[in-house]
């Protein structure tokens, strides 16, 4: 269909139309026909013919109860009959891979003006090709699957394979090698955790928390012990499809009776007679994934101790969806194994040797998730921001409330905090090796992560409060409020709870005093 022409019109021309059947409004210098929309407006009819409205310029009133983007959705969109002369509209729909110019809304390192010591030019072209691959292949998909809880889609999968997200989502290293990364614009010896960090940053500006754990949170825990304690045949087997997106795998760990509490598993695997099988009985709770992975990495427990153990989906093994506060886009499930028979050569690590295969991964996935906390946290601020200036209470807008200012003072501390805090430790993870990085960093990762998830339950909290009863609705103004105040606590929870690793930082200090330290 022909797009329609739209014309010219003085303040003059639209104050004639101000009655309930002919009834015109002016929004950011765009001229809407609303004689029978008024019908069909979620929010009445009263509103619009108001005297103050109708006819009128109803920006600031507009703005004060609407997203920008309802007025991108055709069916609004076709309102519009005309534009203001001599009047540019100035409010305009987000654009793809654009920065953000809100102070506060991005880190340092990408606001225009500023500089850091940690980003080279390239990690700088890389995060611009990163941003705009996700506004255009993953943002829709997200709020669509987020709100419909459906895994996010295979086609979405598919170009993260072909980039090689998948792949650099585990990190630097020697499963790089020989892959083009985001069509060649990193080379994978020069790939760093910065690399990485950018990568797990932009991701959570889809601003939905089940998809993103849907787009193979699971993976990003469950494949590194096969990585590192897969045999080679193993290895050729599951890598090449996981990373491509085509087939799927998560970690399971947790039991309806331990969680934290991993010597207490009460999954077993026992040795088949011949002893070239274990036979898996049991079940896990809240795993990532698990509603749709193809391959399960399985903490047992066996005569030995704790064995970890790589499970193909077939005869035995069950899942089903976990209803959680966020969206079963993240597929998370409850898994039974049922007398499932499992080749031996599919232990991963030593036989008994399993917490040793767990614990090696902890480190990387806690510093993931103080990269996408820190991040998220930054959106809120965005959000809050623009919601404090548009709104208007008691005749002024609510940032010019001292109050107000002070909770998004709050906020802009803790932001600014965890994310410099963040690239401190990312840049010690650059100049450490794997082992080094184990001894010196898991008390440092586990506080960091404590601490930004700390952060982001008070930074949920004040944006509620700003945002009123919208903070609680989940569409309109404050969804993206009532989304991240749901679902903050899942940070503080996996990967290791906020009490816990703060002390677990702890304990490692007092390891480390040293014998001779007095007063
Ligand atoms: C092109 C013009 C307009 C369109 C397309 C439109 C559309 C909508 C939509 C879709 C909603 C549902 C809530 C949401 O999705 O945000 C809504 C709610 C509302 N609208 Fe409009 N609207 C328009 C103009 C106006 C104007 C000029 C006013 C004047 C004050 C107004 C007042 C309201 C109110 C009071 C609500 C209820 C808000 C709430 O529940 O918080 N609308 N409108």
């Amino acid at each position: 269909m022909a797009a329609k022409e739209l014309k010219e019109f003085t303040l003059e021309d639209v104050a004639q139309h101000d009655k309930p059947d002919d009834l015109w409004v002016i929004i950011d210098a765009k001229v809407y026909n609303l004689s029978r929309f008024k019908d069909l407006h979620p929010g009445g009819i009263a509103v619009l013919t108001d005297n103050e409205i109708a006819g009128q310029d109803a920006t600031d009133a507009f703005y004060g109860l609407h997203r920008h983007e309802v007025l991108e959705r055709p069916q609004y969109k076709r309102l519009q009959i005309g534009t203001i002369k001599g009047q540019k509209s100035v409010i305009y729909d987000h654009v793809v891979g654009e920065v953000s110019k809100v102070p506060y809304a991005e880190p340092t390192w990408l606001s225009p003006g500023y500089h850091s010591p940690y980003y080279s030019d390239n990690h700088r072209e890389f995060q611009k090709v990163v941003r705009i691959f996700i506004d255009e292949v993953l943002y829709e998909d997200a709020q669509a699957h987020e709100e419909d809880g459906k895994r996010p889609s295979q086609i979405v999968f598919d170009k993260m394979g072909e980039v090689n997200l998948h792949a650099m989502r585990l990190g630097p290293g020697n499963h790089l090698k020989g892959r083009t990364l985001m069509g060649g614009i990193v080379k994978p010896e020069e790939f760093d955790y910065f690399h990485e960090l950018i990568i797990t940053q932009e991701l959570v500006r889809v601003r939905a928390r089940g998809y993103g754990d849907g787009l193979l949170g699971g993976k990003v825990i469950g494949l590194p012990p096969v990585l590192t304690f897969g045999s080679d045949e193993l290895k050729a087997k599951v890598i090449p499809d996981v990373l491509a997106g085509k087939k799927f795998i998560c970690l399971a760990i947790s039991e309806a009776q331990a969680g934290s509490d991993v010597m207490g598993l009460q999954t077993t695997a026992k040795l088949s007679e011949d002893g070239k099988e274990w036979i898996i009985n049991g079940s896990k709770k809240w795993i990532t994934n698990a509603t749709f992975a193809d391959y399960f990495t399985v903490g047992c427990r066996t005569d030995d101790g704790l064995t970890v153990i790589l499970v193909e989906r077939g005869p035995g093994v069950e899942t089903r969806h976990i209803k959680t506060s966020y969206s079963t886009a993240a597929g998370t499930g409850y898994i039974t194994f049922d007398n499932v028979r499992v080749p031996v050569g599919n232990t991963l690590g030593e036989v008994g040797g399993g917490i040793f295969v767990i614990l090696s991964n902890f480190n990387h996935e806690r510093w993931v998730m103080c990269c996408s906390s820190a991040r998220s946290q930054r959106s809120i601020i965005d959000e809050c921001l623009k919601w404090a200036n548009q709104r208007k209470a008691f005749g002024k807008p609510l940032i010019s409330q001292a109050v107000i200012r002070s909770k998004i003072a709050g906020m802009i501390a803790r932001a600014e905090g965890v994310q410099s805090w963040l690239e401190n430790i990312t840049y010690q993870m650059t100049h450490m090796t794997y082992k080094q990085q184990a001894q010196k960093l898991a008390g440092p990762i586990a506080i960091l992560k404590s601490h930004c998830t700390h952060c982001a339950q008070e930074t949920a909290r004040d944006a509620v409060q700003i945002f009123g009863g919208r903070g609680i609705t989940k569409s309109g103004m404050g969804q993206f409020i009532e989304h991240y105040y749901r679902t903050v606590t899942f940070d503080a929870l996996l990967g290791g709870a906020e009490d816990v690793l703060a002390d677990l930082c702890v304990r490692q200090a007092v390891r480390a005093m040293p014998k001779n330290a007095r007063l």
